[in-house]
């Protein structure tokens, strides 16, 4: 079994990579930094050297990284999916030096979302300098899509260290690799696809102040103010361009003690389940919702 130690970054494929790193800072608020590469921009929420990648090019989320423990166990990694029958491709010094990383490898998952693999990502000393004062406290989680939400999570449960912490129906899986209740969910979707892209806020304070930010820059919400009864986090997505889908949230509960907590299945087709200010609706009316999604770029 592979140990994903932390989420890394997202790297995703724009048109307009102005446009996106236009949003990502003056309205997301994150910090741009320095790059020397020709159409790519970086971008940084907390420690990490960057989180967040725009590529000029074809539109769509081109792959969502990970850290394991180091090179030792970045080999074992590749050693192990190559076992498994994956294509495993090596990065490149140029690709580990845009990624912020020493050394990566690159595989699909079972339904075609890229996933890379980093054995160390470099961190910045320097405080972050958000571009507004939206609150960011780091890059929380990352969501992808997928056709079988049980066959994702057979996956990552087995391949990887992913536990599941909670389910929303067949609908969403939500799995932890350290006590957050999650870094990492998987939406049910029709192709392999970046959902959303989570940076958690300090206060809820922050939260609704980015709301009304949003909403007085003409945003599209995409859902909330509101408060998943899974992570108990209180969350706000919003669409930016290319339909790249990103959240803000605050708060969310820690697993500390796997043996004490048992995987809860909330119904998906009650509102509640994904907000829990949300109150109970007829049969009739009751419709499935899940945030959309950003597909992949065809490579
Ligand atoms: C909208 C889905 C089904 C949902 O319930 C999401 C839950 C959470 C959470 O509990 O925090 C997310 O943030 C997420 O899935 O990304
Ligand atoms: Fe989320």
């Amino acid at each position: 079994m592979i140990t994903l130690t932390d989420i890394a970054y997202v790297r995703s494929g724009v048109e307009d990579l102005q446009g996106a790193v236009r949003f990502a800072s003056e309205i997301v608020g994150l910090e741009v930094v320095d790059s020397d590469e020709p159409g790519v921009a970086h971008l940084r929420a907390d420690a990490r050297g960057h989180c967040l990648t725009f590529v000029q090019g074809r539109s769509g989320v081109i792959s969502s990284g990970f850290t394991v423990a180091g090179p030792e166990a970045l080999a074992e990694a590749e050693t192990e999916l190559e076992k498994q029958g994956l294509l495993v491709e090596r990065g490149d010094r140029a690709g580990a030096r845009s990624r912020g990383v020493s050394e990566y490898i690159a595989f699909d998952d079972p339904f075609g979302n890229r996933v890379e693999l980093a054995a160390a990502q470099f961190r910045s000393a320097d405080p972050v300098r958000l571009t507004r004062g939206a609150g960011i406290t780091e890059f929380g989680h990352l969501c992808l899509d997928a056709p079988d939400v049980h066959e994702a999570y057979r996956f990552w449960s087995t391949t990887f260290n992913a536990r599941v912490s909670d389910w929303v129906g067949d609908g969403a899986c939500l799995m932890r690799i350290d006590p957050v209740h999650h870094k990492l969910a998987v939406f049910r979707g029709e192709e392999a696809a970046l959902c959303h892209i989570n940076f958690q806020v300090d206060s809820l304070d922050d939260l609704m102040r980015n709301w009304h930010f949003l909403v007085d820059q003409g945003v599209e919400i995409v859902m909330g103010p509101g408060r998943h009864p899974t992570s108990g986090s209180v969350f706000l997505y919003f669409r930016g361009p290319e339909n790249l889908t990103y959240e803000y949230a605050v708060g969310g509960r820690l697993i500390e003690d796997d043996s004490a907590w048992t995987p809860r299945v909330f119904d998906l087709e009650q509102p509640s389940s994904i907000d829990m200010w949300r109150g109970p609706v007829a049969p009739t009316t009751r419709q499935r919702q899940l945030p959309q999604t950003v597909p992949a770029a065809t490579s």
